[in-house]
This record gives structure tokens, sequence and C-alpha cells, in this order.
């Protein structure tokens, strides 16, 4: 059998259409590889000149200028870096996939580290061809007594070298735009890619546009200053300080000028960290402009110093992109595939960092600023709920920290409340979730000295539920669905016999009034003895009700039985009335009247009526006031 081993070999015209295709989704990438690119050139030469290897002649302010020319369509970039000898474009254009930035950085290894350094596979470049007919490069090596070389390719299959004119050290990179990439000469649209990618580039970064010469604009040309360029970046970004010598002031000129947002963060982290794994960045809590607004955050990623996307979730954990930040990891292996960094045992360290960080600095604000963190907690709670359902080890470092706002205003912790709350409800929390809608129960509540705590945002249904499947001892009872017996009158000597006919006789009389066979009736003894009935649904259909809501958009009560259950109060004066009156022939129409309207007032402050209820309940009132002028 013959035998043959050996390297596939690239053939560049069959995979170039690939790179060009499927490398980069979006167009604006080639500006990324090639600012990149000099960058990389100018770290390389920075580190050589450190080393002693490389002599600067006094030339170390380090720049790299972008310049579209309308007239010529074309682009450049420009930078002062390494350069490039005959031999290196040869090695490192030549030849796709061979980086010179891997190479650099194997040949360099023990004297220095990756730091800046943000190449590695040897396409970048090759990405000018997404928009270009023709490139050109024009380079000088630092390297004493070498010549510069010019490299020009049409396509990108077939290349010229030969030699340049350029004098000085550096790269320039000339761009012949094609027809259907000539937005890339618009100037606002370059400044923007270049502002998105490398307002905080190590390097100066100018941006220059010779605009198409007019007769009139050479005229007004002629009196005019040269302009005066002002890089468009900030090359030391407040995450790469040392969080002791920043302000607070610092920290929030940054939150506006990096998120646009004019409100002020309430708090943020500061993450600095070398050590196992290189990690910088700031992360802030905004706050919510409006009660109802849900949390919508912005993590942009950074690769040192370059912008790479926002909310990348296989790096970042989901919950943590409700928060707005910058976070910079030059460790990370950006350049292969999504699904592989999901996987990758260092985001997941990464991940597990930023966890561990927001959930100390959470802690530590309630250990020791108790009074801002009930003020911040309004705007942080989502947040906090969101990312205790969505990673454990989350809730498990912040679960003793989850306040509660309650109906006295104050806030507490679950253990507060149950720990106070333990005579009258073990084991319960008892809670209101629309505070107008239930209004009637909190007062019922208040005047009892009772008190629930408020669960009122979209995330706190999910909340009760996940808490109760942590802590299965504790449950959560909305304040409607159970009468507590310290809202009870306590009754002594009752007469059981006459209890039981008070009651058969109330359910037949609101059956028959309402023609509602299911009804659902109690009476009771309440010391609020201003109220005449109210409305108690059970928690757990009400719960099936609503989630059949949520999910299906259709109402299944008939499905788990409609649970809501009319109590009556036999204190209360229109009650007892009720009672003398109930079993006389002659007021048998205004009984069923009252009945009627007992029930729709219960029902009003438990829940907002259907329109066909609301027109009746407003046409019997009128009834009922007109009757009373008649008397
Ligand atoms: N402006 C420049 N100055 C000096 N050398 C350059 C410049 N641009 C490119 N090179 C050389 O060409 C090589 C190939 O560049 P290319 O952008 O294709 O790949 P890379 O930067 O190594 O990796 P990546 O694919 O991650 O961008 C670089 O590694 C570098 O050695």
């Amino acid at each position: 059998m013959m035998h043959e081993s050996g390297s596939i070999s690239i053939n560049t015209e069959n995979i170039f259409p690939i790179i060009k295709k499927w490398l980069y989704s979006e167009k604006d990438i080639f500006v990324r590889e090639l600012v990149s690119n000099s960058s990389d050139a100018i770290s390389k030469l920075k580190k050589l000149s450190t080393i002693g290897e490389a002599d600067l002649d006094g030339d170390d302010k380090w720049q790299i200028r972008v310049v579209v020319n309308k007239e010529e369509k074309t682009m450049q970039i420009i930078d002062n870096g390494i350069g490039m000898t005959f031999e290196e474009v040869g090695k490192y254009i030549n030849q796709i996939a061979f980086s010179g930035a891997k190479d650099f950085l194997e040949k360099y290894k023990d004297k220095t580290d990756e730091g800046q350094i943000i190449g590695h596979f040897g396409l970048g470049f090759y990405s000018s061809f997404m928009v270009s007919d023709k490139v050109q490069i024009d380079t000088l090596s630092f390297k004493k007594d070498e010549k510069a070389v010019r490299w020009v390719s049409t396509g990108g299959m077939d290349y010229e070298m030969g030699e340049s004119d350029r004098t000085s050290r550096g790269t320039t990179i000339t761009l012949f735009l094609s027809e259907d990439s000539l937005e890339f000469l618009d100037s606002f649209k370059v400044r923007e890619i270049l502002e998105k990618y490398f307002s905080f580039l190590p390097y100066e970064v100018y941006f220059d546009s010779i605009e198409e010469p007019s007769a009139q604009a050479e005229e007004a040309e002629k009196d005019k200053e040269p302009k005066e360029l002002k890089p468009i970046n900030d090359t030391n970004p407040l995450w790469l300080k040392n969080p002791k010598d920043c302000t607070d002031e610092e920290y929030k000129e940054f939150y506006r000028k990096v998120f646009h947002d004019f409100n002020e963060p309430l708090f943020w982290i500061h993450l600095n960290m070398d050590y196992p794994f290189n990690l910088r960045g700031i992360l802030y809590f905004p706050k919510l402009k409006h009660e109802f607004e849900t949390m919508e955050g912005q993590i942009k990623l950074y690769y040192n110093q370059v912008f790479v996307a926002d909310n990348i979730k296989e790096v970042i954990p989901e919950f943590l992109m409700l928060l707005k930040g910058v976070l910079d990891c030059p460790d990370l292996p950006l350049n292969v595939s999504r699904s592989f960094l999901q996987n990758d045992g260092y985001v997941n360290k990464i991940s597990a960092h930023i966890t561990k960080k927001v959930a100390d600095k959470l802690t530590s604000i309630y250990e020791n600023d108790r009074e801002n963190f009930n003020k911040y907690w309004d705007d942080i709670n989502p947040f906090v709920k969101y990312g205790c359902i969505r990673e454990t080890k989350f809730y498990d470092r912040v679960k003793d920290i989850v306040i509660y706002k309650t109906t006295n205003g104050d806030y507490v912790s679950q253990n507060e409340y149950l720990e106070r709350n333990k005579e009258k409800h073990e084991n319960k929390v008892l809670y209101v979730s629309d505070e107008r809608q239930q209004a009637q129960y909190i007062k019922l509540f208040k005047d009892n000295g009772m008190e629930a705590v408020i669960l009122s945002t979209m995330i706190d249904n999910h909340f009760i539920s996940f808490l109760e499947s942590k802590q299965t001892e504790i449950k959560f009872l909305r304040i409607d669905s159970d009468l507590s017996e310290s809202l009870k009158e306590k009754e002594e000597n009752v007469d059981e016999a006459a209890s039981k006919e008070l009651q058969e006789s109330f359910e037949k009389l609101f059956k028959d009034a309402l023609g509602n066979d299911k009804l659902k009736l109690k009476v009771e003894s309440l010391k609020a003895v201003g109220v005449p009935g109210m409305i108690l649904l059970d928690e757990h259909s009400r719960r099936m009700q609503e989630m059949s809501q949520r999910f299906g958009g259709f109402d299944m009560s008939h499905m788990f039985g409609n649970e809501e259950t009319l109590v009556l109060n036999k204190n209360n004066d229109l009650i007892k009335k009720v009672i003398n009156i109930k079993d006389k022939d002659d007021r048998k129409d205004e009984v069923k009247l009252i009945c009627e309207h007992i029930y729709d007032l219960a029902m009003m402050s438990h829940k907002q009526l259907s329109a066909e209820a609301m027109t009746k309940f407003i046409e019997r009132s009128n009834m009922l006031l007109t009757r009373l002028v008649e008397v």
C-alpha cells in the first residue's frame, strides 16, 4: 500500500474568497485590523528600544495617522513603528497566516510579556482587500542601512515588490478603495469607526481628511492657518490607573463620556488584576431613569485597549450585562470561535472572578453603608434578583443581603422580616405586588399592626418561585391570599350551630343574588369593622393563572378553578343590617342589590373589574343614589 504524509498547503486563490466572506462579517473591521497592526508595530519597536535592541534617534513621539483622500479615493494608515525589511514583507505579508506578531513574541518571549501586542493569526492585513481594488505598502525598517520597500497588490492574489521612496521609519498602507466601498471616504463615518475601536489605544491616533479641491475652497484655504489635529483617543484610560489614584469625579466623567448617560451612576467596581490572569475594567451600576424601566446595560470588551465588541455573552455572565462598563482582557483568545470561548476554562475563571467582585462590592456596601444600600435598592434590585436566578454562585454570595421594602417604608432583609414577624406568621413572607391595587389590604394590615414586603417589579414573580425552591421551609404569600389570625377578632364562646347557619344562609343569599353557584363564601369576624367584605385568592391558583396568562396570553382560570373567596365581616354594620332584613319578603329586591354591591366593592379592591362588571356597577350605583333621594 502506498503511504505519504505531509502538511496540507494553503492555496491563497482558494482561501482568499473565504477569508473575505466569512472571517469578517462587518466591513469596517479592516480599519480595526490595520490600525491594530500599526499599534503592534509601535509596541514592538518600543519594546526593542527598552531592551536596547533599537535606537530611536530621538524619534519616540509615537503616532498613527489615518488619512482619507476624496479625490484619489484612498485611505492611508501611517505609523512610525518598527517597519519591515524586504525579507520581512516577503515573509509576513506574502505568506498568509504567517504572523509577525507571533514570531516576535516567540523570539522575545524571555524579554517581553504579551502585553499590548494585538495580532496573532497573520490574517488581519488581508481584510484590506474587502474594500480595496489595490493595496500598497510603503515601509522602512528601523534597522540601520535598510532600504524602503514598496509592495503592491491588485486583488490580493499577485504582488509586486520593489523600492519605495519612503524616507522615514515606519509603514504606510494605502488602500485604493473599490467603487462599492467609497463610503469609507466619508470623514464622519471613518471618525466614528476610529472612535469605536480606538478611543483608548495606547498611542495617539490622528484622523485627517483631504477634501476634493473646489475653486472656492482653494481660495478660502489660502488664508487659513494649517489645521491643528487633535488625537481621537485617550491613551491612558481610567481603567488602567491604580484605583487608589482615581477620584469619584474621574469615574463619573469616564462614565458620561463612554456611555453618554448623564445620570450619575450609583457606584462602581474597579477591576485591577494581574494574577493569575490579566483583567482590568470598571463596572458601573446605573441609575434607572424611571420605575418601570428595564435595566439595559452595556459591557464593552477591550483587548489591549482595542475595542472588540459589546456584550459578548460568552465571556461575561449574562446578568452582568445589565450593568454598564468596560473590561480589558488581554489574555482572552479572542480570535477563536465564540463557542470555543464558552467552554474555555480561562473564560470561566474570568466570569467567576467578576461575579465574585460584584458580590463582594454589594456585601461591603450592605455591611458598611446600609443606609446607602437601602437607597440604591430600588435601582439595583432587578439586577441582584436576576443574578441570583441565573448564577447559583452569585446567589450563594448575596442571599443574605437581599432586602425588601416594607409597607412601613423601611428596608429589611428576609431574616430580619421573619424574625420580627415570627409571632404573627412563622416562616411566611407576606407581600404586596401592586401597592395601588392592594391599597385596601395594606390599610387593613397597617391598622392591625402588620407589615408586608413590596415585591412589585417584573422579575419578582420569578424571584419568589426561585427563593421557594431554594428554601423550601419559607412560603411567600400575597397579602390577599389568606386571612391572617391577626386580622380576626378573637371570639369567645362561639355558638357553632348558629355560625354554621349564618354561613349557609349567606351562601345561599349571595349565590342567588349573584347568580353564581360556585361562589365561595366565608363569614368572619374581622377587627376592621368598616370593611363589609373582601376577596381572598389562594396563592397557588393565582400564580398558576398568572403564569398561564404570561406564557400563553390567555386566561386558563377555568382549568385551575377560580379560587376566589368572598369574606363577609359580621362585625360590620352593613352586614349586621343585611342579617336583619335578609329574610323579609318585602326587602328582597334591595337585599339583592346590596349583595351585588358588596361583592363588586370587595372585587374592586382586589383587582380591576371587567368592562361588563364595571358598567353594571355604575348603573347600580346610580340606581341606589336615586333611591336614596326618593326616600
Ligand atoms: N504596519 C505594520 N508595520 C509593521 N509590520 C506590519 C504592519 N502591518 C503588518 N505587519 C506585519 O505583517 C504581519 C501580518 O499581519 P496581519 O495583520 O495579517 O496578521 P497579525 O497582525 O500577525 O495577526 P492578526 O490576524 O491577528 O491580525 C504582522 O504580524 C506584522 O509582522
